[in-house]
């Protein structure tokens, strides 16, 4: 099969473009993330740290625990014991722990990596426990993480080299544009693990096993495509290939680690305990090699090493300490080669090795290539990153969403100039059907909460499984119906009850008003006996997820409810979702909820009912709100804001 019709002209780049794109970004995006941490040798003052959310001072150690392979574990909580301040702190950053009162140039207590995040604690994971100073106030600061960088910059230095003796020599071309992608005419009759799978799940399936070089699995919200990647690799383990498995995110590798359990594949998770979730820790390089052979030679020969370091210090003669010298060197390399061999091992004997993007540059997968690379939530992911596992095989399946949020970035300036434009994206605009299948069932929401974002966004093609088509809040248990559980879409309107948008001291904004129906919202909610942690309150902006926060905690019902960011919410559901949309102007600004996008993602996270908290008039000024609006007028109910305060 031909690639190449209706290729747009941003898409087809050759390497040499790319390269020289993307080289003066990634070093642009670098300085943006070093200038909202704390580089080693700043000496930015405190005040300007807070203000860009990247410390947090005032904190408590709370608890200390060991685990994780030797770890220890500590939770700071703030000193005044509520809800921590605006941060810009990350699950899986690197911080340095210090004395509240230390000046910024200061040495640090330790350093580790951030463990767990909660809206009242923070747990870090740290090799050594800080020997003193935890009973005293504390603050934790972001460091900057360079090495992903450089792992993108060593991608792209291999890329501009030429690749044509490594793995990815003939898939290069084809990602490029210069030669045609080939997808085999004859179908691969199927034996499929999962009975259960849709017909568009299982005509996706089908192609990704013909793809000679490359294959998308678009996954709109809810429709199941990380069932469909699991079968995905079933099938192709059940053909002998090699896999690599990634993704951007921790959380999405852990995801498929834990849902290829229970059909006994032989894989392998890389990565630091630190960022793997409990559960597959068992599953993680460093417990499979202490489980191996080679290990426990290893471990022998240390035993041996150490007594013979004993005898050497006792040593008198200068022959016999000389022949001990040169045995300890020999047990080195040989306890070094058992090490390099107990890792080798265990890789070798998995079909499946599973990392992030950034963690596909390990040294120990050096000399490993691999029959196809799979890449979950590719649409979330730099390119530059995809790269970073691409080179290392000769085929590749990346599936996602580009119609969901793409991967953050923080320069605006490197975003403006094309590092946001996601592999996924280019490939769709570059071969766009030739190459991809669109999964279009979905067994998350009611249809009512669906057909918007359906029409709006995938052309009408998605339909609701009618498990889902018709469900309500009210039928779940020990819900009842009431006036606040009967609706499927809601919209509050706040148009002429004065509730303006405000900004916050780092120039966030809020709006007290919406915070304030969206909490009372969702205490009729729970008072009709919907589970405050089958709800969630988005908002797109940090200082209303803060001020909600706020709110919330004078209401102990409502512990439970979660509220975040649009972009904390992706990839996740609720029974109820509220969204507060925030701006309300004079000037008819909406910022970036013009962005499809985010608001595609906010609304597709309701399973039974979503409730929008907007100024009608502001938002309207945008064309794609307007719409938004206008449906939820038309088949949801209409209220005003000043029925609820
Ligand atoms: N063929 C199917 N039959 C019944 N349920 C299904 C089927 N496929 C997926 N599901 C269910 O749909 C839900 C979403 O599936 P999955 O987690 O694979 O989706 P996803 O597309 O990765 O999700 P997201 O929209 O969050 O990216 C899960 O509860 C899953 O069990």
């Amino acid at each position: 099969m031909q690639g190449g019709k209706g290729r747009s002209r941003t898409s087809a780049m050759s390497v040499e473009q790319f390269v020289s794109l993307m080289a003066p970004l990634i070093d642009m995006e670098k300085e943006a993330e070093v200038s909202t941490s704390i580089s080693s040798s700043s000496s930015s003052n405190l005040d300007a740290m807070k203000k860009r959310g990247s410390v947090i001072v005032n904190l408590k150690c709370i608890d200390a625990q060991t685990g994780l392979m030797g770890k220890t574990l500590l939770e700071f909580q703030s000193t005044k014991g509520d809800v921590l301040p605006t941060h810009k702190f990350g699950t899986h950053d690197v911080v340095i722990l210090k004395p509240n009162k230390a000046d910024a140039a200061s040495s640090s207590l330790g350093q580790g990596v951030v463990y767990r995040l909660k809206e009242t604690s923070i747990t870090v994971a740290f090799d050594d426990i800080p020997e003193d100073g935890l009973n005293n106030p504390l603050r934790l600061e972001k460091v900057a993480n360079e090495v992903t960088y450089l792992r993108m910059k060593g991608a792209l230095i291999q890329l501009s080299k030429g690749v044509q003796k490594g793995p990815a020599a003939d898939l290069v071309p084809v990602l490029f544009g210069e030669k045609p992608s080939a997808i085999a005419k004859k179908a691969v009759p199927l034996s499929l693990f999962n009975k259960n799978l849709d017909h568009s799940q299982k005509a996706a399936i089908s192609k990704a096993l013909s793809s000679k070089d490359v294959f998308l699995l678009h996954g709109p919200p809810g429709t199941g495509k990380t069932t469909t990647v699991i079968e995905i690799i079933l099938q192709e383990v059940k053909r002998g290939s090699k896999i690599l498995a990634c993704a951007a995110s921790n959380i999405a590798v852990d995801n498929i680690v834990e849902r290829l359990f229970p059909f006994k594949v032989k894989l392998v998770r890389l990565g630091h305990p630190a960022r793997l979730l409990p559960q597959v820790l068992e599953s993680a390089l460093d417990a499979q090699v202490l489980r191996g052979d080679n290990s426990s030679l290893a471990n022998d020969i240390r035993k041996e090493m150490k007594a013979l370091n004993g005898k050497l210090l006792k040593a008198k003669d200068r022959n016999s300490k000389r022949d001990i010298r040169k045995e300890l060197k020999t047990l080195a390399k040989e306890e070094r080669k058992r090490q390099q061999l107990a890792i080798t091992d265990v890789l070798k004997n998995s079909d499946v090795v599973l990392t992030t993007l950034t963690g596909a540059s390990s040294r120990k997968l050096d000399s490993m290539t691999f029959d196809l690379v799979i890449i979950d939530e590719a649409a979330q992911a730099l390119e530059i990153a995809c790269w970073i596992a691409l080179l290392k095989g000769s085929r590749c399946i990346l599936s996602g969403d580009h119609l969901q949020l793409p991967p953050t970035i923080q320069s605006a300036e490197a975003e403006r100039k094309g590092l946001g434009k996601t592999l996924f994206e280019r490939l769709a605009d570059l071969y766009g059907e030739e190459i991809m299948s669109m999964l279009t069932v979905q067994y998350r929401m009611h249809e009512r909460v669906m057909n918007w974002s359906s029409k709006e966004l995938y052309d009408s093609k998605i339909k609701a499984h009618p498990s889902v088509a018709g469900h309500m809040l009210y039928d779940l248990e020990n819900v009842q119906r009431t006036p606040s559980t009967e609706p499927t879409l809601i919209l509050v309107d706040t148009a002429g009850c004065d509730m303006e948008e405000k900004k916050d001291e780092e120039d966030s904004t809020m709006n007290e008003g919406e915070a304030a129906v969206a909490i009372a919202h969702a205490t009729r909610l729970v008072e009709g006996g919907v589970h405050p942690s089958d709800i969630g309150i988005i908002t797109p902006y940090a200082a209303q997820v803060v001020l909600l926060r706020m709110t919330r905690s004078k209401n102990d019902k409502l512990k439970e409810l979660e509220i975040s960011t649009v972009d904390g919410f992706q990839g996740r559901e609720k029974e109820a979702i509220i969204i507060s949309m925030v701006r309300s102007n004079s000037k008819k600004e909406v910022g970036f909820l013009s962005d499809h996008r985010r608001m595609n993602v906010a609304v597709t996270r309701a399973r039974r009912q979503c409730c929008i908290i907007c100024d009608t008039e502001t938002v309207s000024h945008n064309g794609f709100l307007k719409r938004l609006v206008e449906y939820f007028e038309e088949h949801g109910e209409y209220q005003s804001a000043s029925e609820f305060v």
